[in-house]
């Protein structure tokens, strides 16, 4: 984080400098207005794609980190449904995911995705993971063809398996000659602890921006880091989605045990667990051991498991109330990725070698092969190994 900071610190004084302007006496104060200065030079308009619980809550943190450094960067909202963002722009208020929160005066909500992306420098995708590859072909031709990707969704592909940023990488391709012109190295994602209604009331939290290209991560981190979130980069793109997704099916199964009314020994084993066999996939798939025990691991893993605000927790609990698996769509009004993600998950582990008792359990249930009850009898009674066992494949 130190080096991080210097080169903030470098870079700012290196950009007041070419700006003519003078650096003020204080590291701090230095750091302050390098940032600012960084925030809009960075990007002179951010557009947010998806104006749901996570894609309302980013697009506030991005307008009050703008507005605390007094930049001049536009902050576009995008939604699919044309009365909700009409009715968002009259009143600031999303009233559908965070009713009675007035959102930044500096945010524009708009339906037209053409007129959302243009001139954009940095474009977050805020859809759920099924839906990206149809939203890209539609619209990722209005791309600039320098614009940065970040990716917030925290699912698989079904039907190819992919991560996130592997369908963007692939559409864009696709697509457009122009938008995939070195666009690897533009493509970024953004994992970590991140409760979008503990965000939108500004509570504290941290998360990781990754990408193969440290600069752009630095930048995605500099448009959004502010009083109450802080974001750390990472070049680990795969341990961070890895560690992002896993998590829901995990969360599902803690789920399970909270309705079930299983105790804290049971939650914990099956987090403990879970990491295990989520820092398994990550490495197979080339992550690194270090992300599992951060922020986009552990650290998200926790979070999601221990709050009734997942929508994947409850989803688990649901389930051992006795809602079907088909029927989880319409008891839940928002996004539980596990559900159609924890398939794919054991799809890739089984392809890769990679035993997942618990996401095998998980889609166990969800396909109707065992029942809930049958759930921690099928986990337990497996043949005993060594713990120490823990990163190899098994
Ligand atoms: N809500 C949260 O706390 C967090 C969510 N995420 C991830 O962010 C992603 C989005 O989740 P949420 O915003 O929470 O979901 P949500 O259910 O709150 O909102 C989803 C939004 O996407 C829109 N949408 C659905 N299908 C669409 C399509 N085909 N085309 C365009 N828009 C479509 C919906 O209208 C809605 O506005 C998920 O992958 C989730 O795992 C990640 C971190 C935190
Ligand atoms: O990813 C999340 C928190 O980091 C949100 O989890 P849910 O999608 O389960 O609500």
């Amino acid at each position: 984080m130190l080096s991080l900071l210097f080169s903030q610190i470098s870079a700012g004084r290196k950009h007041l400098k070419d700006a003519g302007i003078q650096a003020p006496a204080s590291a701090r104060l230095l750091v302050l207005k390098a940032r600012s200065y960084l925030v809009q030079n960075i990007a002179h308009k951010v557009a947010i794609v998806g104006a749901g619980s996570w894609g309302t809550a980013f697009a506030k943190i991005v307008a009050d980190t703008v507005e605390t450094h007094g930049a001049s960067t536009d902050v576009v909202l995008w939604g699919r449904n044309a009365d909700a963002m009409s009715a968002m722009a009259d009143t600031r208020i999303n009233e559908r995911y965070f009713p009675g929160v007035v959102l930044s005066q500096s945010i524009e909500y708009t339906a037209d995705i053409q007129h959302a992306l243009a001139g954009a420098d940095i474009v977050v995708l805020a859809v759920p993971a099924q839906s990206l590859r149809e939203n890209l072909l539609k619209w990722g031709s209005f791309l600039e063809p320098h614009a940065i990707l970040v990716s917030l969704a925290k699912g698989l592909e079904r039907g190819t398996g992919y991560r996130m940023s592997e369908v963007i990488q692939e559409v864009l391709t696709q697509v457009s000659p122009v938008n995939s012109n070195d666009i690897s190295g533009r493509i970024c994602v953004l994992s970590g602890p991140n409760l979008a209604k503990e965000i939108i009331q500004e509570e504290p939290t941290a998360s990781v921006v990754a990408a193969s290209s440290e600069q752009t991560a630095e930048k995605v981190a500099a448009i959004c880091a502010n009083s109450y979130f802080r974001p750390y980069t990472n070049t680990d793109i795969v341990g961070v989605e890895i560690g992002g997704l896993v998590k829901n099916v995990i969360a599902l199964c803690v789920g399970i045990c909270e309705g079930k009314d299983y105790g804290d020994n049971s939650k914990a084993s099956v987090m403990t667990r879970g990491l295990a066999e989520t820092t398994r996939l990550a490495l197979a798939l080339g992550g690194k051991l270090e992300t599992m025990s951060g922020l986009a691991g552990m650290g998200d893993l926790i979070a999601t498991c221990s709050s009734p605000l997942s929508r994947n927790h409850m989803a688990g609990k649901h389930l051992a109330q006795g809602v079907s698996p088909e029927d989880l769509g319409t008891v839940m009004t928002q996004t539980a990725e596990s559900v159609k993600t924890a398939p794919v998950v054991a799809e890739l582990a089984q392809r890769h070698g990679i035993e997942m008792p618990i996401t095998e359990a998980v889609v166990a249930v969800l396909q109707n092969r065992i029942t809930v009850d049958e759930l921690a009898p099928k986990l337990l009674g497996r043949a005993l190994k060594s713990e120490s066992a823990h990163l190899s494949r098994s």
